[in-house]
């Protein structure tokens, strides 16, 4: 368990550079498996997550060659089905989430997908219903394997274009069936399909290679199934969910940061989201330049003059993963604020540390959170902590970088499971910070 100690308290200064975002990374790396022909990638984040994942495609006989930082090619020519059904992979496999989108590739191209159950944060149930609800829709016959949980989908004859209304618009759900699809026979139409920037960037990737794919950017998809598909070339975009974290540890650490090149187009309701807490953020070119909040920041209301709340909702809503940030930036904000996570179960048990360390919050359920703050007339105490899940981790760190004396975070995994380099990162910007495990 690797362990970051980090003196508190002190302000940052300077230019941060966002990496790959994970979540589209994770994607489009399963997207090599559609065709025999070279996939070049750009902007590929060095992270614990879309490393095992890379692992993963090497072991089912990618052929893969690094071609500079974050950049890889990738070709899917002479695959190894047989992996697919190894105790290794059972193990492997279940490393992480995204590892769940290999099974549509490979269902489409081969009428075989396997995954054992992915792993991921423990934020909640995290069902898969919709996955393989969705390849049923296409023709597929679903096995699972409740001992050891291992999940099979077969269609030997090929998959079926259809019209399916999703009963969730699932990110990982969405991308899967999308990745089936497009070497379906005919059309397949997808109603309630998740619409993240990770799906459009997909979903023009796909079209690159030759998919026929329209609706891009809406809840609709629709699908003409084509025979097979070819190379391409794609760039991931830079992490909006880095971004929101960087822009919350810019505030609640008072320190004036600038984040380059955040194609801000991509970003949705994130900056807003972040001004309802009081917080100036300004858009200066393709970056994000946030002054130092030398007097704080004050929470905004309502236009009725009720109390603020903040809640996730399937894009183009806030995303589920930058509440954590927003839970912890909101107790140094004057005025108080509701936190409601709608999504997941178990995303806010985290709250515990804050208040361990002083914050003031009220936890009223599993789903939501009160938090009272602080307007910076208390500062946080150090202390030491346990990361339980990749964003609780953050917002962690950030709390300890904004509190008085030398915090501990064990489990730091967590953190390096989707922020590329984040101690060497933040010392650059001034913020002490060590690895000691
Ligand atoms: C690898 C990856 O890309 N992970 C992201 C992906 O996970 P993932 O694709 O696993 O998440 P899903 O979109 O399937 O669902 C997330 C949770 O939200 C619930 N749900 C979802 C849609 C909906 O309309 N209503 C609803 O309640 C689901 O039941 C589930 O509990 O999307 C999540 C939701 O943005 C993000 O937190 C994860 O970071
Ligand atoms: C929940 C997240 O990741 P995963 O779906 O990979 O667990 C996240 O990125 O916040």
């Amino acid at each position: 368990m690797g362990t970051f100690q980090i003196e508190g308290g002190h302000s940052l200064r300077g230019e941060i550079n966002p990496q790959g975002a994970k979540n589209e990374a994770l994607q489009i790396l399963c997207a090599v498996l559609l065709t025999p022909e070279k996939v070049t990638i750009h902007n590929i984040p060095d992270i614990l997550d879309v490393n095992k994942l890379i692992h993963l495609l090497k072991q089912l006989g990618v052929k893969i060659e690094k071609l500079g930082k974050g950049s890889y090619s990738f070709q899917s020519d002479g695959l190894d089905l047989e992996y697919l059904k190894s105790e290794k992979f059972k193990e492997e496999g279940s490393g992480l989430r995204g590892s769940i989108m290999i099974v549509g590739p490979m269902l489409g191209r081969f009428g075989t997908g396997y995954i054992p159950r992915p792993g991921g944060d423990k934020i909640g149930r995290r069902r898969l219903d919709t996955h393989f609800e969705g390849f049923i829709n296409l023709g597929a016959d679903f096995r699972y394997n409740k001992e050891e949980r291992f999940y099979g989908v077969e269609a030997p004859n090929g998959l079926t274009g259809t019209y399916m209304l999703l009963e969730e618009a699932s990110v990982t759900g969405t991308a899967n069936i999308v990745m089936a699809a497009v070497l379906a026979k005919g059309k397949t139409t997808i109603y309630n399909a998740a619409c993240e920037p990770y799906l459009q960037q997909l979903c023009e990737m796909l079209n690159r290679m030759g998919a026929k794919i329209s609706g891009v950017g809406s809840n609709l998809l629709e699908i003409e199934g084509v025979e097979s598909l070819g190379g391409c070339t794609h760039t991931v975009l830079p992490d909006m969910i880095e971004i929101g974290s960087w822009i919350g540890l810019a505030a609640m650490t008072k320190s004036e940061i600038t984040i380059k090149n955040v194609s801000w187009e991509h970003l949705g309701v994130i900056p807003s989201t972040f001004r309802k807490l009081g917080i100036q953020l300004e858009r200066r070119g393709d970056d994000i330049y946030i002054p130092a909040h030398k007097d704080g920041y004050e929470v905004q209301s309502f236009i009725d003059g009720s109390i603020m709340s903040i809640s996730d909702a399937p894009w183009p809503g806030f995303t589920p993963d930058l509440l954590s940030i927003m839970l912890v930036v909101a107790t140094q904000a004057k005025g108080d604020v509701l936190i409601h996570q709608k999504m997941f179960e178990s995303r806010l048990f985290f709250v515990d540390k804050l208040i361990d360390m002083g914050a003031k919050i009220i936890l009223c359920d599993p789903h939501r959170a009160t938090v009272i703050g602080h307007d910076f007339k208390s500062q946080l105490k150090a202390t030491t902590m346990v990361s339980p899940d990749i964003r609780a981790g953050i917002s962690l760190l950030i709390a300890a970088l904004s509190a008085k004396g030398t915090s501990v975070i064990h489990n730091i995994e967590q953190i390096d499971r989707g922020y590329e380099n984040i101690d060497e990162r933040l010392r650059a910007i001034g913020a002490k910070i060590e690895r000691v495990a």
